[in-house]
């Protein structure tokens, strides 16, 4: 089952990595997607294997951002890959079927060329303009994600982009599986008790 919650870290210079995760995963985070972007690939992989033996500790998922070796040799749980990153096909061939592999989509094109492939999630944004990623595209906003969303797509659909809580209603009954969240957890006054809240009004807003 793909989480309705994917919490991702980012470069922060007063807290690392795994400090993040630990926050997030004490707040209840069961899927945790390693970005790591200002350090040496040695570095990230020493931080994703300490990520990782949190993430087991807490019985949550570890999704490697942008690097599929680091996720094969740490036998990460998969991968999300950008449109710049690794091709899908790519991806799979070189991890095989029992890794998660999540692709970025932008537009309605990106989501029905991705959902023919043998991929697992689809994070699509930015649903509004957020700082922690640079050259973002263009923002969706909640109507943008109503008219793809109203197409037949089978694979879950994360939300991701500048996202606040009060957005979670609209944006499950927009058709959204869930959402992908950093900064609203990452620089939050309590990051446990912001992730606790995040978690509770998902589950109070999905229509099964
Ligand atoms: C769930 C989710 N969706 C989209 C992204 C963005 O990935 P990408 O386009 O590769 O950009 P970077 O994260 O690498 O800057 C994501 N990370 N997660
Ligand atoms: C990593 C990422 N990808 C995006 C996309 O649109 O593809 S937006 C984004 C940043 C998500 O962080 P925050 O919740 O702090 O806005
Ligand atoms: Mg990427």
């Amino acid at each position: 089952m793909i989480s309705r919650l994917h919490y991702i870290t980012q470069d922060l210079s007063e807290i690392s990595h795994q400090e993040q995760v630990k926050r997030a995963c004490e707040g209840g985070a069961d899927w945790v997607q390693l970005r790591v972007k200002e350090k040496p690939v040695n570095d990230i992989e020493t931080i994703a294997l300490e990520a990782q033996k949190i993430c087991k500790k807490f019985g949550a998922k570890l999704i490697i951002n942008d690097h599929i070796q680091i996720a094969k040799s740490i036998q990460a749980d998969g991968v999300h890959i950008g449109k710049e990153d690794t091709p899908p096909q790519e991806a799979r061939d070189y991890l095989g079927d029992n890794y998660i592999i999540g692709c970025t989509a932008n537009t309605l094109e990106d989501v029905l060329r991705l959902q023919a492939l043998k991929i697992d999630y689809i994070g699509l944004g930015p649903f509004r303009f957020t700082s922690t990623k640079k050259n973002l595209s263009p923002v969706i906003g909640i109507e943008g994600y109503k008219v793809i969303l109203a197409h037949d797509i089978k694979l879950p659909i994360i939300g991701i982009g500048g996202i606040k809580t009060e957005d979670i209603p609209s944006l499950l009954n927009a058709g959204l599986h869930g959402i992908a969240v950093s900064s609203l957890i990452n620089l939050a006054e309590n990051p446990s008790e912001k992730t606790k809240e995040i978690i509770s009004t998902l589950e109070n807003n999905i229509h099964a």
